[in-house]
């Protein structure tokens, strides 16, 4: 997968070059380029907003540097395909692991985070006539710019990427992974030491009876996302659990 970020603080994007998606880059999973959109201002102060027409608070960053920058990064891609633009924002559809999932499938992703009060909307009507847009948010706040949230995005979906996850790290059982079983919370963990201030472990889980665990484990995760999410509950399919269980 390819990944493009053009932004005003690239420094902001150094934690790409880290952990699971510095791995990914080095391994040549994952091909991440950030461009600093003042590149393509041609003014001395290299502009990349003005005021919002219409007036009202804040400043709106302008159509044409972004179309210069998005060009460009186009044109360093010709042949791979159009890639999807990603532009975060609170007004956004919301990300899930669903939505991480359908990203992961895709080629070349290209994330256009704003700062402001966003972009000029005629750069997303633009590029929606060539490439697949997705305006995605990652929660019901606002950010002073995107680019906390292509951290997020770029995460998510970079751990779902073939070879990304060591054998250690396992997506399988993930929260939020597609199917009715799994949309439930992670319940609690342990490790060692059996004994940790005067605190011990879960007999169950000391016991090595794999269906007890098991059951055990889905109970913990059902309680668990009824207390924090009862809203996931009622996306469950009440036959995936016993499908679940017959399978203990
Ligand atoms: C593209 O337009 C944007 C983008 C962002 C940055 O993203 C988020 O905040 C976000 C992304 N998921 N959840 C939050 C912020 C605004 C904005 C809106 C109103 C006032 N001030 C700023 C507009």
């Amino acid at each position: 997968m390819r990944i493009d970020v053009v932004t005003i603080f690239p420094e902001y994007l150094e934690p790409l070059n880290v952990s699971l998606v510095g791995k990914a880059r080095v391994r040549g999973t994952l091909d991440v380029r950030v461009h600093d959109l003042r590149e393509w201002t041609h003014d001395r102060h290299n502009t990349v907003d003005d005021t919002p027409y219409g007036g009202g608070p804040g400043m709106v960053m302008k159509p044409d540097v972004w179309g210069e920058a998005l060009d460009a990064v186009a044109a360093s891609g010709e042949g791979e395909g159009a890639p999807a633009l990603v532009v975060p924002t609170p007004s956004g559809r919301s990300f899930t692991q669903e939505l991480a999932v359908e990203l992961a499938a895709k080629p070349w992703l290209v994330f256009a985070p704003a700062r402001y009060e966003g972009i000029d909307r005629r750069v997303i009507d633009d590029y929606a006539t060539r490439w697949e847009v997705h305006e995605v948010s990652i929660g019901d706040y606002v950010l002073a710019g995107g680019e906390a949230a292509v951290l997020v995005i770029t995460e998510a979906v970079a751990r779902l990427l073939p070879g990304v996850l060591g054998n250690a790290e396992s997506h399988r059982d993930d929260s939020f992974a597609p199917g009715a079983m799994a949309d439930l919370l992670e319940g609690p963990v342990y490790t060692k030491p059996p004994v940790w201030r005067e605190r011990g472990i879960p007999e169950v889980l000391l016991s090595g009876h794999h269906g007890r665990i098991a059951r055990w484990r889905r109970d913990e995760a059902f309680r668990r996302t009824a207390a924090h999410r009862p809203d996931l509950i009622e996306r469950c399919d009440p036959a995936a659990f016993d499908k679940h269980d017959r399978a203990l």
